[in-house]
């Protein structure tokens, strides 16, 4: 039900805004993960100690030692990625009182520009491997440390916009992958040198972000985004939906005998509502409470993802003879492949909250209670000995038993489908089982158990990776 002086989304121009914000957030993460193959390469080539004998037949990829990850880079890179993103979402809860969230949003998004402006002038620059390895980590400690206050933010934002703008951020999120998979193969098949090549693949982050800067100064000049932004009318507003819901529920003990139960049930929320909004307080554990569920699930799905992702998977190689086939297979079929059908499965709760599989499976109609999600989530762990027994050179312990590139893309997509979907489930679930002015605090909560889950993964990548 809107107002009747509420303003529309022309042409979903507000949607649009939040999709690229939502890309925005995602670009740093994506864009140094994708390039993975580029800093091995720097770092072996780099690197005054390197055994020449283990150069194979002189693609980059395999000019590399230890499972073609020197430094440890690929875990090293999870782990610095996440754990300031962990620290900073928290920092941003108190922040969000002392700092504006337009300073916030466009200071770290300035930053981020900045640190991606070094990094591709750092594509020219010779130096050693060592420095190399230390400057790219400090990049992307900070870089993800400004995305932590940038998602919290707009986390934080959201809570004042209706619940689709939500779903157009986090569908974003999932598009940032994507764009980051093909800005590095079209860099690849451009036939240029490696250096040049990623130079061109590092500019297109530059690009990307001062989109995301333009485009949310421009929210601040639309009607639309104007009322939602200001918090007066976002508080009528809510006011005007617990008048109506009163409305309605009026209509409905008059009309109806069995709805009493419900509608005494729910003026008592929509009155609680009121209530509580006046006084401003939310207490944490009331909401944690209600959404522990939701909680654990988000937990369990991005462990799962992160303790394999990119980590492992970066280092299964193709097992065919095909040059070129050997050259795009992890491009393609790891990252590609893993962004395509994440941004599947976030986008299946677009269509239906309810997650479909249970129902499919078992018949079942979960509501936002249902015990089984973190169940399911758990069933995703199978994939880690799968990925663990394919294609990767150098195992220690284990052998290869997936050896064909079909396995690889098989666990692929059902991985990164899972994944997608059991992490947009109880991110969209968590809100319906809240209070309307619980909203923002859940927001909150629910950021602070998805940067739990990606670092509690980048740190199992550790232990994952020394029993190959
Ligand atoms: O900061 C983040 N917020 C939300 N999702 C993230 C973040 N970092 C990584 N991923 C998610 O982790 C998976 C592997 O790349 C992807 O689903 C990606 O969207």
């Amino acid at each position: 039900m809107s107002r009747k002086d509420e303003p529309h989304d022309k042409h979903n121009v507000v949607a649009v805004i939040f999709f690229i914000l939502g890309m925005g957030t995602l670009l740093p993460w994506n864009f140094f993960i994708t390039a993975i193959p580029y800093f091995q390469y720097r770092l072996t080539a780099e690197e005054p100690a390197v055994d020449t004998s283990d150069y194979g037949n002189g693609t980059s990829a395999n000019r590399t030692h230890s499972h073609g990850d020197p430094f440890n880079f690929n875990n090293w890179l999870t782990l610095l990625a996440q754990l300031p993103l962990l620290l900073c979402t928290l920092l941003n809860s108190f922040l969000y009182q002392c700092i504006p969230e337009r300073v916030r949003i466009v200071g770290s998004m300035v930053f981020i520009l900045f640190l991606f402006i070094i990094t591709a002038a750092l594509v020219k620059i010779e130096m050693s491997a060592q420095s190399f390895f230390d400057i790219t980590m400090s990049t992307v400690w900070f870089i993800n440390a400004f995305c932590a206050i940038l998602q919290g933010s707009l986390f934080g934002l959201l809570a004042l916009f209706p619940q689709k703008f939500s779903s157009m951020l986090l569908s974003g999120q999932g598009m940032a992958g994507m764009f980051a998979a093909i800005a590095m193969l079209l860099s690849m098949s451009s036939g240029a040198d490696h250096r040049t090549t990623a130079l061109g693949y590092f500019i297109t982050p530059c690009i990307g972000t001062f989109i995301s800067i333009t485009c949310y100064l421009l929210l601040y000049r639309l009607d639309f985004a104007k009322y939602y932004l200001s918090k007066t009318n976002t508080q009528t507003a809510k006011n005007y939906e617990v008048e109506t819901n009163a409305e309605l529920l009026n209509k409905e003990v008059n009309g109806e005998t069995g709805g009493e139960k419900k509608a005494v049930l729910l003026l008592k929320d929509a009155e609680a509502s009121v209530v509580t909004e006046e006084k401003q307080k939310v207490s944490i554990c009331a909401v944690l409470k209600k959404i522990w569920i939701m909680a654990l699930t988000l937990v369990i799905g991005f462990t799962v993802t992160l303790s394999v992702f990119p980590a492992i998977t970066a280092n299964v190689k193709s097992n065919s003879e095909n040059e070129s086939w050997q050259k795009f297979f992890n491009p393609v079929c790891c990252f590609l492949l893993f962004n395509i059908m994440d941004w599947v499965g976030r986008s299946i709760t677009s269509y239906t909250l309810w997650n479909i599989l249970p129902v499919v499976l078992w018949n079942i109609q979960p509501g936002p209670d249902c015990k089984y999600l973190p169940l399911l989530a758990c069933c995703r762990i199978i994939f880690i000995p799968l990925f663990m027994l394919c294609n990767i050179p150098n195992h220690n312990y284990l052998t290869v038993v997936f050896a064909n590139d079909a396995w690889f893309i098989i666990f692929m997509i059902v991985f990164s489908m899972s994944s997608g979907y059991c992490i947009s489930l109880p991110m969209c679930l968590a809100p319906k089982k809240v209070l309307p002015h619980e909203g923002e605090v859940t927001g909150a909560i629910m950021t602070f158990f998805l940067a739990l889950g990606l670092s509690l993964g980048a740190g199992l990548s550790f232990v994952l990776k020394a029993l190959l």
